[in-house]
């Protein structure tokens, strides 16, 4: 049998991931053209969603039961700058924690088919 190894665990698995969703939220808040759009998240959750969200897009166990993207930034008009800023701060936070310019690639570019899912909404 031929087992694959997934961008999930060469990150280190569920802790990993649960320490990059943190340090990539103490991005955003402190970044003046996105942290409005979080003034009335429930941060604490909101981490949790992200990180089971995280671990499934990266080829993880699928425990992401939180509603689809369309849905989750309905109302929000998300332009592309936003998710610009946003990608940003994914990409420094996996550098932050040491994950190779590939793999950051890599989950970039599967963000990135969210996009449309996810802007003028
Ligand atoms: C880059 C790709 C993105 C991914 C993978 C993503 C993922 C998610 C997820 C999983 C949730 C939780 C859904 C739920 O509660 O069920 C969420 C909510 C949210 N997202 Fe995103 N998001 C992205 C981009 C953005 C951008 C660009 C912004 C704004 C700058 C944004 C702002 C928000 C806000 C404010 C909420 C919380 C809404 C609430 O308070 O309920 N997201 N996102």
């Amino acid at each position: 049998m031929v087992s694959e190894t997934t961008l999930y665990d060469k990150l280190g698995g569920e802790g990993a991931i649960t320490a990059v969703v943190d340090y990539f939220y103490e991005l955003v808040l402190a970044d003046e053209t996105v942290k409005h759009f979080f003034n009335n998240t429930d941060m604490e959750k909101q981490r949790k969603h992200q990180a089971k969200f995280f671990s499934f897009a990266l080829g993880g166990p699928n425990q992401y039961t939180g509603a689809s993207m369309a849905k989750a930034h309905a109302g929000m008009n998300l332009q592309e700058e936003h998710f610009k800023a946003i990608a940003t701060h994914l990409h420094d936070a996996l550098a932050h924690f040491g994950v190779g310019a590939d793999e950051i690639n890599q989950v970039l570019a599967k963000v990135s088919t969210l996009k449309d899912d996810i802007l003028h909404k």
